[in-house]
């Protein structure tokens, strides 16, 4: 085990030293794009000034004897393209693939000063993140790369998410933890043939009626609920920023705005778009609701110094009302900054609310 004095040192030398806090920048979609797909890869510049983060896909989705290309079409996005303040994110290959080697080695020392994150897929355990730390360290300090790339963890195996805590403390590269309910499902032997979402099969049934003939009403449950709450609490307290992860019924947008929503509403700061039409679900999903900053600012105005409590609109306020009110507030604060109608959105809100 690593002494907690040496848990900021840099893991090579000449690497640049790890961040202490994870900054937190806009992500509410991680936009995928198949750079090796030349049609989508040419849609890039312009989807970057559109999405928070976008993505370049390595692994699943991209077939095995396109691989190189993939590689190779995520180098050139990259070297030819402005992403003004967009993040470039990439998922490589997994850590037992043949390819996961070469992916790092390629992209750190080509584009490493273009990458803000990458993320690992199928991460059953801190020993994998310690890994990619080290060897991003050496790549690093090689190619004179001056901030240290994040590392995000897909959460996809029933042994990842056992050790869910450990990945998500293993490093102060680590940025934050997706859902992949995909391979997630496969790994549990779950009975769902689904990338996300819900089962018409996983439900509660109303008690019979007196009658005993009335039909009996049936609710549909979130399959991923325990899951999500699960990462949301092992980011939360290793201070990484969890997500959803991706939606696969790309047409059936009113049930990836609810899956987004649930997912937002339990502590994520965004989601993946696997395609254009999910960007707009993400941005309306994971940006608080103007009526809601508005509230949030009312309450901590009213708060003063946040101790005590006071009663707003019949509503008790405290100290953890006030705490609620200020993740609200603070994560409009960050996106109005990068995101200008939605500052007029939240200005306009306020302007309405009396105080
Ligand atoms: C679903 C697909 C095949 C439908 O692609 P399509 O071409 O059939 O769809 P379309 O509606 O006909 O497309 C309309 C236009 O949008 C373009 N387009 C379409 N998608 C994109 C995109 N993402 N970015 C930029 N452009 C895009 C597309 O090229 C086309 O352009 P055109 O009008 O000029 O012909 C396609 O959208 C796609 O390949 N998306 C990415 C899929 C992907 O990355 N999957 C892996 C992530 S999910 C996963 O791995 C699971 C996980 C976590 O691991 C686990 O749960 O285990
Ligand atoms: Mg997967």
């Amino acid at each position: 085990m690593r002494s907690p004095k040496d848990f900021f040192r840099p893991l090579a030398v000449g690497a640049p030293a790890p961040v202490r806090e994870v900054p937190f920048r806009p992500s509410r979609m991680i936009h995928f794009f198949d750079p090796g797909n030349e049609k989508m890869a040419a849609k890039v510049p312009a989807i970057a000034p559109t999405v928070d983060v976008l993505l370049g896909n390595l692994e699943d989705a991209v077939a095995a004897d396109r691989k190189e290309a993939a590689r190779a079409g995520l180098v050139r996005t990259a070297k030819e393209t402005d992403f003004g303040d967009t993040q470039l994110w990439t998922r490589v290959n997994s850590l037992d693939s043949p390819w996961a080697l070469d992916d790092l080695i390629t992209l750190v020392t080509e584009i490493g000063d273009k990458l803000d994150v990458i993320m690992v897929p199928k991460v059953e355990g801190a020993q994998d993140i310690h890994y990619v730390d080290r060897l991003l360290a050496q790549l690093e300090a090689k190619a004179g790369v001056t901030r240290p790339i994040l590392v995000h963890a897909i959460l996809e195996t029933a042994t990842g998410v056992a050790n869910v805590e450990q990945i998500a403390g293993a490093s102060p590269r680590m940025q934050g933890i997706s859902l992949g309910p995909a391979d997630l499902a496969a790994s549990r032997r779950m009975k769902t043939t689904r990338v996300g979402g819900g089962h018409p099969g996983y439900l509660v049934r109303e008690d019979p009626h007196a009658d005993e003939v009335a039909p009996r009403a049936t609710f549909q449950q979130d399959l991923w609920h325990y899951t999500i709450a699960r990462m949301v609490d092992a980011c939360a307290a290793h201070g990484i920023l969890p997500y959803y992860g991706p939606f696969g019924d790309i047409k059936d947008t009113t049930a990836c705005e609810d899956q987004f929503r649930n997912a937002f509403l339990l502590g994520c700061v965004g989601a993946w778009s696997l395609h254009p039409v999910q960007i707009d679900i993400a941005k309306r999903v994971f940006s608080p609701a103007p009526a809601d900053v508005a509230w949030a600012r009312k309450v901590i105005a009213a708060m003063g110094d946040g101790t005590g409590a006071v009663m707003i609109d019949g509503k008790m306020q405290d100290d953890a009302t006030y705490k609620q009110c200020q993740v609200v507030a603070s994560l409009a604060d960050a996106l109005a900054a990068r995101d200008p109608e939605l500052r007029d959105a939240y200005a306009a809100a306020e302007k309405e609310t009396p105080a």
